[in-house]
C-alpha cells in the first residue's frame, strides 16, 4: 500500500529548521501532507532553537502541486476544509507567510500548481537552473486555489503571469530569475546551503525582509493599465476557447484581487475554486490527465519488468512531409539521424525541410542557435543501406505502396543488425502485409505519427501479434523521450486513429449528397471544438492521401463503406486539396481557406451518378445534429475497437481521439464524452439513420450490447479475452 505523505522537520545546529515535503513519486499535496506541512511550520514557529526556516521537496523535486488523484473525493463532497479557504488563507497567509521567521523555498525539480503556490508565500525562493515553475491549474479546468491568482501577478506583473497561466506553461530557473519569481539560482548542490544561509541572512537582517509577495506592489501595473491587459486576455480567453468557461473565471478572480485587494481575491479565488472544481470540465481533464499517464501502462507487456533498450541511432527512410517531421522530432530529442532517400534531389529537398522545421522553432524563440546547429550536425543523408549497419531503428516514411514497403523491408533485414528495430509509418496499410516477406516479425512494429511530426503529440504504436514485448518497450520509452504520448494499439487497417476518423468523412461525405450544407459541416464541428471540420481537414491532408486511405478501407471493411465519388470527380479535376489551393475551399496564397461556390458543380455530379435524392431536413440541421451524425459513426467505430481488441483500453481511445485527431481534450475524448451522452442515446440515433441512410450507420454489437444494458462503453470488455 502507497504510504502516506508527509513533511517532516529537521533542525540544524545553525537554527535552521529544514521542512522536506514526501510523497513520491513527485511530492503531490495530498491533505496527510498539507496537514502535516501545517503542524511542521507550527512546530519550527514555536522552538526556540529554530531562527529561520527552509522549505524543500524530497529527491530533489519540491512539489507537483495538490494531489490530483484526490479531487474525486473534492467532487463528491467527501472531504472539506475546515472552514471557507481554511488553506489559502489561514494556513497560508496567515501562517506561513506572515510568520516572524524568515522562511525560504529552496526548489528543485517541478514547483507546480499548490507546491508553487507554497513557494509563493515563502519570503524568498532560491531555484537551480533547470527547476520548472508554473501554475499548470488551467489545463484541468480549475483554477489555481492556494493562492496563485493572487500572488504571481504581484511578483512577476499582471502580464507575465496572465501569460503564464493562461497558456498553463512553467518558466525554468533561469527565466524565473529574470522575470522575479525567484531570488537566485544555483546548482542543485549548492540549494540547500544557499538557501539555509538566505533564511539565517534575513533572520539577522543582513539581507532585507520582503514585503509578503501578497502585499507587494512594485511590479504590477496601474490600474487603468491593469484593466487594458485583463480586457485583452478576456478576448484572447474567448478567441482561444470560445466554449470554456474556466481562463474566463480566472480573469474575474485576478481582477478582484486587483480592484479590492488581495484577500478578497482569496476569498474569490475558493469560491471560484470550489465551483470549478466540480464542473464537468474538470472532470473530463482529470480523466484526460490519468488517461495519458495510463498508455504507458500496456497489460502484459509493462508488467513483465523489461528494460527498454537504449536507441542512440535511428534511419529515416523517406524525406518527405513525414520523414523529415519524423527526422526533427528525434533530432530535437539528441538522436542521431541518418534520413535515407532514393536520389540526390529528393534527399537534398528533405534536409532543406528539416532545416526549415527547425528553424521555424528558432524564429519562434523556442530553440536557440547553437541547439540548431547541434541538431544538424546529428543529421547524416544517405542515398543507400551502408550506413544502416549499425543503426538501432528504422522508421520507414515513404509513400502507401504495400509492395514499395515490402521491397524496403525485405532489404531492411538484409542491411541492419539482428537487434534493429524495424518500425513504418503507415497510416493504413496492416503491418502483417507490410513485413510478410521477412522473418523478422517480432521487431516489426508500427510508429505511427500524425503530420506536422515534430508537432503533433500522438505517437500510435502498433503491434501486431508477433512483435515482441521487448520492441514493444522499446518504443514505449522512446516515445517518452521524443516528448510524444504513446498509445499501443493492436494492428489492423488503419489502426485506431485512422480507423475512427474515416467514418467521420464517410458521415461528412453522405450528409452532403443528401442535402447538408458542407460547410455549415465544418463549422458546426469546429464550433465543437474540433480544430477543423472533416472537409477542411481532407484539404489539408490531400484528396490523394484521402483516396489511397479510402481505398485501403474498402479492403478491409466493404459492409459499412459509403460510397461517395465526391472526392475522385475533385480528383479528376485536379482540386487537390490545400497543396493546389483548390480543393473543398480556394486558398490565397497565405493558405487562408475561403468557401468556393463552384464545388455544387461536384456535388450535383456525384449525387446524379449515385442516384441519391436530397432530403430537404438534411439542409436545415441543427449544429448539434451535425455534430452527431459525423460523431457518432467514429464513436461506433470507437467500440468495434474495444470489441476486437484493437485498443485495450477505453482511455487509450479517449487519448488517441484528443492527442491524434484534436477532439476537444475538455469533452475527455470520444468514449467518455459518448458516455456523457449515453450508450442508449447513441444506439437509437444511429439505428434511426440506419433506416433512413443505409447500413452505414448501424450500430455496431458492441454499442447495442452496452446500450441494452443500460452501462457505459467505457466498460470494456474482459482484457483476457481482448487479443492483446
Ligand atoms: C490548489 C492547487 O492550486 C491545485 C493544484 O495544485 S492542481 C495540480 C497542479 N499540478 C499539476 O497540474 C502538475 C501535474 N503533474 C505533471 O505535470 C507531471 O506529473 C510532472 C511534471 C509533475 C512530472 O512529470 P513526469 O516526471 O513525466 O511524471 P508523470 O508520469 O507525469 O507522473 C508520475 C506519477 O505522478 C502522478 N502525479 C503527477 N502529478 C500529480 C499530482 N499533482 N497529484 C497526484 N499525482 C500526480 C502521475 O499520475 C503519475 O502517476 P503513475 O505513475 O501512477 O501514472
Amino acid at each position: 500500500m502507497k504510504s502516506k505523505g508527509r513533511a517532516t522537520i529537521e533542525v540544524g545546529a545553525d537554527g535552521v529548521a529544514v521542512i522536506t515535503i514526501i510523497n513520491p513519486p513527485v511530492n503531490s499535496l495530498s491533505l496527510d501532507v498539507l496537514n502535516s506541512l501545517k503542524e511542521t511550520v507550527e512546530e519550527a514557529l514555536r522552538r526556540n532553537d529554530v531562527k529561520a526556516v527552509v522549505m524543500t521537496g524530497y529527491h530533489g523535486k519540491f512539489s507537483g502541486g495538490f494531489d490530483i488523484s484526490s479531487f474525486a473525493d473534492l467532487q463528491q463532497g467527501k472531504v472539506a476544509q475546515p472552514k471557507p479557504g481554511y488553506i489559502s488563507v489561514d494556513m497560508l497567509t496567515d501562517t506561513v507567510e506572515a510568520s516572524r521567521k524568515p522562511l525560504v523555498a529552496a526548489i528543485d525539480g517541478h514547483a507546480l500548481g499548490g507546491g508553487l503556490e507554497i513557494a509563493m508565500c515563502c519570503h524568498a525562493r532560491i531555484s537551480t537552473p533547470n527547476a520548472q515553475l508554473g501554475l499548470p491549474e488551467l489545463h484541468l479546468g480549475i483554477i489555481p486555489g492556494f493562492g496563485g491568482t493572487q500572488r504571481l501577478p504581484r511578483l512577476v506583473g499582471l502580464a507575465k503571469s496572465l501569460e503564464m497561466m493562461l497558456t498553463a506553461k512553467s518558466v525554468k530557473g533561469e527565466e524565473a530569475l529574470d522575470i522575479g519569481l525567484v531570488d537566485a539560482i544555483v546548482s542543485p548542490n549548492q540549494l540547500l546551503g544557499t538557501a539555509r544561509k538566505w533564511a539565517l541572512d534575513i533572520w539577522e537582517r543582513k539581507r532585507p525582509w520582503n514585503v509578503a509577495s501578497l502585499h507587494r506592489t512594485g511590479n504590477i501595473e496601474s490600474l487603468d493599465e491593469a484593466k487594458e491587459i485583463l480586457k485583452l486576455a478576456r478576448a484572447q480567453a474567448l478567441r482561444i476557447a470560445p466554449n470554456l468557461y474556466h481562463p474566463l473565471a480566472y480573469i474575474d478572480v485576478v481582477e478582484e484581487g486587483i480592484v479590492s485587494g488581495p484577500r478578497a481575491g482569496l476569498i474569490k479565488e475558493y469560491e471560484t475554486f470550489e465551483l470549478l472544481v466540480r464542473s464537468d470540465t474538470c472532470k473530463a481533464l482529470l480523466h484526460i490527465f490519468f488517461a495519458q499517464r495510463g498508455t504507458m501502462k500496456v497489460p502484459g507487456v509493462t508488467d513483465l519488468g523489461l528494460v527498454p533498450r537504449h536507441l542512440k541511432k535511428v534511419a529515416i527512410l523517406g524525406g518527405g512531409l513525414m520523414g523529415s517531421g519524423i527526422a526533427t522530432a528525434l533530432l530535437l530529442s539528441n538522436y542521431h539521424v541518418i534520413l535515407k532517400e532514393v536520389n540526390d534531389k529528393f534527399l537534398e529537398a528533405g534536409i532543406e525541410k528539416i532545416k526549415g522545421n527547425l528553424q521555424s522553432i528558432v524564429n519562434k524563440g523556442k530553440l536557440s542557435q547553437e541547439k540548431f546547429e547541434k541538431a544538424l550536425y546529428l543529421l547524416k543523408g544517405t542515398l543507400d543501406y551502408e550506413s544502416f549497419r549499425d543503426v538501432d531503428m528504422v522508421i520507414e516514411a515513404v509513400t502507401e505502396d504495400l509492395s514499395l514497403k515490402q521491397q524496403i523491408f525485405m532489404d531492411l533485414e538484409k542491411y541492419c543488425p539482428p537487434h534493429c528495430i524495424l518500425a513504418s509509418n503507415s497510416s493504413t496499410i496492416n503491418l502483417k502485409l507490410i513485413g510478410e516477406k521477412t522473418k523478422s516479425q517480432d521487431r516489426i512494429i508500427g510508429a505511427h505519427f500524425f503530420s506536422p511530426a515534430h508537432v503533433m503529440p500522438l505517437l500510435e504504436i502498433v503491434r501486431t501479434q508477433k512483435t515482441s514485448p521487448q520492441v514493444i518497450v522499446d518504443l514505449l520509452d522512446f516515445g517518452k523521450k521524443i516528448k510524444k504520448t504513446p498509445a499501443v494499439v493492436r494492428n489492423c487497417t488503419g489502426f485506431a486513429v485512422n480507423r475512427m476518423f474515416f467514418p467521420c468523412t464517410q458521415s461528412a461525405l453522405l450528409l452532403v449528397e443528401h442535402g447538408a450544407d458542407l460547410y455549415c459541416i465544418d463549422r458546426a464541428f469546429t464550433k465543437f471544438g474540433m480544430p477543423m471540420g472533416p472537409f477542411r481537414m481532407c484539404d489539408l491532408i490531400g484528396v490523394g492521401v484521402a483516396m489511397a486511405t479510402e481505398a485501403q478501407f474498402v479492403l478491409s471493411m466493404p459492409d459499412r463503406i459509403y460510397k461517395s465519388l465526391l472526392i475522385s470527380l475533385m480528383q479528376q479535376d485536379k482540386r487537390l486539396g490545400e497543396t493546389t489551393r483548390k480543393g473543398f475551399y480556394i486558398y490565397d496564397e497565405r493558405r487562408k481557406a475561403k468557401p468556393d461556390p463552384e464545388i455544387k458543380k461536384y456535388i450535383d455530379k456525384a449525387r446524379e451518378i449515385s442516384g441519391v435524392s436530397i432530403d430537404p431536413k438534411l439542409a436545415k440541421l441543427s449544429d448539434k445534429d451535425i455534430v452527431e451524425m459525423i460523431s457518432f459513426p467514429l464513436v461506433n467505430e470507437a467500440c468495434r475497437l474495444l470489441a476486437e481488441g484493437i485498443a485495450v483500453k477505453a482511455a487509450d481511445l479517449d487519448i488517441a481521439s484528443v492527442m491524434g485527431m484534436g477532439f476537444p481534450s475538455y469533452r475527455g475524448g470520444i468514449i467518455y464524452w459518448a458516455d456523457t451522452l449515453g450508450s442508449k442515446y447513441i444506439c437509437s440515433r444511429l439505428d434511426e439513420w440506419a433506416r433512413m441512410y443505409g447500413n452505414f450507420f448501424k450500430p455496431c454489437d458492441y454499442l447495442a450490447e452496452k446500450a441494452a444494458k443500460g452501462v457505459p462503453l467505457s466498460a470494456t470488455t474482459d482484457p483476457a479475452k481482448s487479443r492483446l
